[in-house]
């Protein structure tokens, strides 16, 4: 049974971090390094792992022990990738806590910590070392980044500019007091979307409005396009990650972008059917067929796309339905009607927030099914990833119809791979987890589900599993 976190728990951790520990002056701002670098003459170049002594810290720092917190690989890294963490120059069996934290482009802060002991040596090791509580517990080498939470209440992780990184900064406080005052270490860390020689490339041809990623090299490359749910712009940072392990990403948007519609009421499938020409088309793309990756609505835009377009190879939705939902879809003169839904279903939880998990009717049933996205008639072969704990709607369900469809019709069997306790924000690694925020197409505070835990395990295991489905089904570089 997945173990759903209730907004209580969201709204707690939002108490806790309104009571956080950390000294308003040291929140997220200050600047530390281990004591060696008062010594250095040279500033600290931007990018190396340490930074500048804020007067407070010094005095707190300087009568602290060499203590330096080192990581890799650094001084920069990509948001989906691991990184080794340790401390050295404790003393033996020293109680320290770490403090990870960094602000989106917004200025919004997210933040995590957790209490350790250095070993008999003085050093502690994430990757060895099990943390006694705070933000997570045990072991967990990259915990301080898929736990961390927003400041702001209901607030998402957005990455809006791929081209340049999130600086994170991470300290050590002596002792596990909880409001620590003792810095021990600090360094800032790049955590970039843009891997090194990814190409960006904003896309304006003929209708289609999107930015293509070409990995290093000169290709040809397996071709993705990317589609977000609803909520519109153009959001890139999963197919920027995603092109830094040797895909032709193309981030699509389709409403509220540019010159495109402003809403979704209205989509043509043509629109769709001409960004896969461009991407299949493009010098550095191979053929001779293209991926598709959606998630949420884009995850059922992809099944049609998959359905009634040509040229499609592989097809992966992360919590996706296998309905039209919440836009009109036209394609060469045939329209197939939204979902439909009953507002009653919506639930209130305890904690006031709206549940909609059965607002939608059920496709299967008369007349819904003209809803129905026929993926009988797709060639491309699928793999949906399911959060069993997704409160947007049931995407366990419409993944297994999808699958009876795609069988009853003598198709290949599509992988299913099914998280417990996950919600339906199923992001790229280490995306701190979103219980609750605004839905752009209900229009007020929903709950996604997933549990933290369980969840950030699932983000990883989940961009593991879309891109060896690729690599499979598309080919290597
Ligand atoms: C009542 C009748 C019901 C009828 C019965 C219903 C049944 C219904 C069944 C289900 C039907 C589902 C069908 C679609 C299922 C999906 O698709 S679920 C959604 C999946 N979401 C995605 O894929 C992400 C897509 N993109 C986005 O979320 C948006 O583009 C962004 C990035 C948040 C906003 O970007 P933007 O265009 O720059 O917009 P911006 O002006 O910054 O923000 C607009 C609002 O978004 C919110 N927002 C913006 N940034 C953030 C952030 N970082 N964190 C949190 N919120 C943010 C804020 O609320 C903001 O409003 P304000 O506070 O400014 O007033």
């Amino acid at each position: 049974m997945a173990l759903t976190r209730s907004p209580r728990w969201f709204a707690k951790g939002v108490a806790d971090l309104a009571n956080s520990p950390w000294p308003p002056t040291l929140r997220g701002r200050v600047w530390l390094a281990s004591p060696r670098l008062i010594s250095s003459p040279e500033p600290p170049t931007f990018g190396s792992s340490f930074g500048v002594l804020s007067k407070r810290a010094a005095a707190a720092s300087s009568s602290s022990m060499a203590v330096s917190l080192r990581w890799s690989p650094g001084p920069r890294s990509l948001w989906d990738e691991p990184l080794a963490i340790s401390v050295h120059g404790l003393a033996p069996a020293q109680p320290v806590t770490l403090r990870a934290s960094f602000r989106d482009e917004k200025g919004e802060l997210f933040q995590a910590s957790a209490r350790y002991q250095a070993d008999a040596g003085g050093q502690l090791d994430l990757a060895r070392a099990p943390a006694l509580g705070g933000s997570y517990s045990g072991v967990e080498p990259m915990g301080l980044f898929w736990s961390m939470k927003p400041a702001k209440p209901y607030w998402r992780l957005v990455k809006r500019d791929v081209q340049t990184p999130f600086l994170v900064e991470l300290e050590v406080y002596d002792g596990h007091d909880p409001q620590p005052t003792k810095v021990m270490a600090q360094v800032v860390h790049e955590r970039g979307f843009l891997g090194p020689g990814v190409k960006r490339i904003p896309v304006r041809e003929g209708s289609v409005r999107a930015t293509l990623f070409l990995p290093p090299g000169s290709g040809p490359f397996p071709g993705i396009i990317d589609i977000f749910g609803a909520g519109g712009g153009l959001l890139e940072y999963r197919a920027s990650l995603l092109a830094g392990h040797g895909f032709a990403v193309l981030a699509l948007a389709y409403y509220a972008f540019e010159d495109l519609p402003k809403d979704m009421k209205e989509l043509h499938l043509e629109y769709f059917e001409e960004a896969v020409q461009y991407l299949k088309n493009h010098s550095q793309v191979k053929g001779p067929g293209v991926g598709l990756l959606g998630f949420s609505k884009g995850g059922d835009l992809c099944l049609s796309m998959a359905s009634h377009l040509k040229d499609i190879t592989a097809t992966v939705t992360l919590n996706g339905s296998m309905a039209n939902v919440g836009s009109v879809l036209h394609y060469k003169g045939m329209t197939i009607p939204p979902l439909g839904s009953d507002p009653k279903r919506i639930k209130m939880t305890k904690d006031g927030f709206a549940d909609i998990v059965d607002a939608l009717n059920n496709p299967l049933e008369e007349p819904n099914r003209r809803s129905l996205i026929p993926v009988e008639k797709a060639e491309s072969c699928f793999l949906f990833l399911v959060g069993l704990d997704d409160h947007n709607w049931k995407s366990e369900f419409y993944a297994n119809e999808a699958a009876k469809l795609l069988q009853a019709h003598g198709k290949k069997k599509p992988k299913i791979i099914c998280y417990p306790a996950t919600g339906h924000y199923i992001e790229p690694p280490y995306f701190p987890v979103c219980p609750v925020s605004f839905h752009a197409l209900v229009g007020t505070l929903v709950i996604w589900g997933g549990e933290v835990s369980a969840h950030s395990m699932a983000q990883i295991d989940a961009w593991k599993q879309l891109r060896a489905f690729f690599h499979k089904h598309l080919g290597k570089d």
